[in-house]
């Protein structure tokens, strides 16, 4: 493909994920992926250009852009050297007619600004994030595995994780294929260990999606007691087993819950759960490092759909955790409505229950629990708190 042709599959590329962002449809990897399987003459320089175009136009259009080719014109006002490719040669863009609309460049889009919660550096929202991986203590410890990554740096108060650069290629090494190690944020990490999941205990992850922090409870218990992964998509909890089964984490049992019904699947549960990890579907503020377009993808109506859904899921969880056991929320999102103010609604609506503290060397404390932000902590943002059922 020539320089100019790159920038033109860009923009087709730009048009499909800023449809797919409005009507919900998949993500920009998927789509990425999707346009070079039909297009095998692109070779991997090439897609590796194209991919870069696109996340750059991506990164720098806080506000939905109207078209591929506006969030590309935006970009090239920057780079003289991309305005130069639209060239009108065979299979390039036309050329920039003077005053031609190009997307507003910013990392949030304007709306939003005021609901992020205030200490969140938000110009760190955007950056590249580095690859963490967590030693999977069901088959490994550190001392085994830190040497087969010779290019991992510890991370400060996990003992459990190695940082790689950004784009290392984990999932082609040795260690990962035999699920001595799982890649994993260390923002994740540290939720997952704040549940304090000991070897016996009966623990819920109530969203478990495809097991990310079901694993780590897994790692935590030492693969003893009871593990139940919940989710309502099929198609996330049947992508844990494969994972279960590389972390040799097979004692972890799924369960489908029926949306709106959840209770019912969750009945026999009622008072035995040590821990509960609610880890709520969310609007994704934190982790726009991996999924810039997500910022298109919110709306008002849509953050007031995810706080009431976050209220019910807590709500129907509670129950589940015995006298004296925890309840731990977790979002990657960082608005205050969904964090902050999620977690102090709840324990006004729950009598008998309170705020424990969380013993974390990341994050900063924010209202009942902690902020963790890429700017200050290095991880993707959360918000979490640990909120204990008194005895
Ligand atoms: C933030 S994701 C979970 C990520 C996962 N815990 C991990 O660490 O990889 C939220 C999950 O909540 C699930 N979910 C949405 N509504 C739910 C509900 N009512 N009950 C249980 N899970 C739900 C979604 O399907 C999604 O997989």
């Amino acid at each position: 493909m020539t320089p100019s042709a790159r920038v033109q599959a860009a923009i087709e590329l730009l048009d499909a994920i800023i449809a797919s962002a409005r009507d919900g449809g998949p993500a920009a990897d998927t789509l990425i992926a999707r346009y070079f399987k039909d297009r095998r003459y692109a070779g991997s320089r090439d897609r590796r250009a194209v991919r870069d175009h696109v996340y750059d136009a991506v990164r720098r259009a806080g506000e939905y852009p109207s078209t591929g080719r506006a969030a590309m014109v935006g970009l090239a006002r920057e780079r003289p050297e991309i305005a130069a490719l639209f060239d009108d040669s065979a299979h390039g863009p036309a050329p920039i007619e003077p005053g031609e609309e190009g997307a507003i460049a910013g990392d949030v889009p304007d709306w939003l600004k005021p609901l992020l919660a205030a200490p969140v550096e938000q110009n760190a929202l955007l950056g590249r994030a580095p690859v963490d991986l967590r030693v999977n203590r069901l088959k490994a410890v550190m001392g085994d595995v830190a040497p087969l990554y010779p290019d991992a740096v510890p991370i400060q108060g996990l003992a459990d994780a190695l940082r790689l650069p950004e784009g290392w290629p984990v999932e082609q090494s040795e260690p990962w294929k035999q699920g001595l190690v799982e890649v994993q944020d260390a923002g994740s990490q540290m939720i997952s260990a704040a549940c304090q999941a000991q070897p016996g205990m009966t623990v819920v992850d109530m969203c478990a999606g495809a097991g990310g922090k079901t694993l780590a409870l897994a790692s935590a218990m030492a693969g003893k007691g009871t593990l139940i992964a919940a989710d309502t998509i099929r198609s996330r909890l049947a992508r844990l087993d494969p994972r279960a089964v590389r972390a040799g984490a097979t004692f972890i049992e799924t369960l489908l819950l029926d949306q709106v019904h959840e209770s019912r699947a969750l009945e026999a549960l009622n008072g035995r759960a040590d821990v509960v990890l609610v880890d709520a579907p969310c609007s994704g503020t934190g982790t726009w490092r991996r999924n810039p377009e997500a910022r298109w993808r919110l709306t008002p109506a849509r953050l007031d759909r995810l706080v009431q859904e976050q209220a019910r899921i807590l709500d129907f969880s509670a129950p589940l955790v015995a006298s004296g056991g925890v309840l731990v929320y977790a979002t990657c999102a960082l608005t205050d409505r969904e964090g902050r103010d999620q977690a102090r609604a709840f324990l006004e609506r729950h009598a008998g229950w309170v705020a424990d503290s969380i013993p974390c060397p990341m994050g900063r404390p924010h209202g009942d629990g902690l902020l963790l932000t890429p700017g200050h902590d290095a991880t993707d943002g959360f918000y979490f708190a640990r909120l204990r059922r008194m005895a």
